[in-house]
């Protein structure tokens, strides 16, 4: 199903079709296990994913109250693993978790350029050797790897594909998990800060926009199976999971129209972030502002 691939350099561009960045070739796919999902007025499933292969955890930083996501084919025989917009504060914690569930670490990828915490990202690549670290060409920021829409992220037999989501912030990014017949079903969106459980990110710094958020929700993530799995950056209310079905019914900001939203989005007032002085130039060179490794 996927062309073999190389990682390309921090300087390539990548084209639109198909790209493999795994480092690993193809192995020979198994049947998937698909469960139904049943929905019925009001009442939305969230079932944890039925891949037989895809390992998943969602980890929490309770600082910033950010999640980061652990993903591994862990039928591959090397496990080859990617985070999910780690925070500096948990790279121990999470490296922990990957050596202990004998994960390979290839992938350290942000959403977006944070406002809120410093980005794991580099301190990663410090400890993992041969690891790249991911960001979208969009975000401006220095990375490995530069991901553009249709992009496919492959760790193994799975991939996840990029799906441009500004508004947050102009390189916002969602990566969904593949549409194939060996990929979880049902698929899996990390949204980032694009959609939240029940809200959306400020649209008010980092050239943040709400129209361009209210298109590329509407657009790109309430477009996909009404029982995809949406995994937020953050959660302030203790929520963990949602859908995209729950959402388009009970998000109380993008439910609305277009006008209204925007209405919304400008009588937020909210206090900017803490640490945004900090974070946003630490991130945008990887979380390591003083070093060259990045
Ligand atoms: N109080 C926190 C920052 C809270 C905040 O602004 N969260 C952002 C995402 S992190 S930049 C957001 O978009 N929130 C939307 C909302 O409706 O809450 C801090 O000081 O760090």
């Amino acid at each position: 199903m996927l062309k073999l691939g190389f990682i390309r350099s921090s300087a390539c561009r990548f084209s639109p079709s198909i790209v493999n960045l795994s480092p690993y070739p193809s192995f020979p796919p198994k049947q998937a296990i698909s469960f139904a999902v049943r929905s019925q007025m009001g009442s939305f499933t969230t079932l944890s994913q039925s891949s037989s292969r895809l390992l998943f955890r969602q980890l929490f930083e309770k600082e910033s109250s950010t999640y980061t996501y652990l993903l591994a084919d862990s039928s591959h025989p090397d496990k080859p693993a990617l985070l999910i917009d780690p925070v500096d504060r948990t790279v121990d914690r999470d490296l922990s978790l990957v050596r202990e569930l004998g994960l390979k670490l290839i992938y350290a990828i942000n959403t977006h350029v944070h406002a809120d915490h410093i980005t794991g990202t580099g301190l990663i690549k410090g400890k993992v050797p041969g690891l790249k670290s991911v960001i979208s060409k969009a975000s401006g920021s220095q990375a490995d790897v530069f991901v553009e829409p249709g992009d496919k992220i492959s760790f193994g037999d799975l991939f996840l594909e990029v799906r441009a989501t500004p508004g947050h912030t102009v390189g916002c990014v969602t990566y969904v998990t593949g549409d194939g017949p060996d990929q979880p079903q049902p698929r899996m969106a990390f949204t980032g800060d694009t959609l939240l459980i029940r809200g959306c990110g400020r649209t008010d710094f980092q050239g943040g926009s709400s129209e361009q958020l209210y298109k590329s929700v509407h657009s790109q993530i309430f477009t996909l199976p009404k029982e995809t799995l949406l995994y937020p950056a953050h959660d302030y209310k203790g929520f963990t999971v949602t859908t995209v079905g729950e959402e388009m019914v009970y998000n109380p900001r993008l439910t609305k129209d277009e006008d209204t939203f925007r209405s919304i989005m400008q009588n937020l007032n909210l206090p900017y972030p803490k640490m945004i002085d900090v974070a946003v130039p630490a991130n945008l060179v990887c979380g390591l502002q003083d070093s060259k490794t990045n």
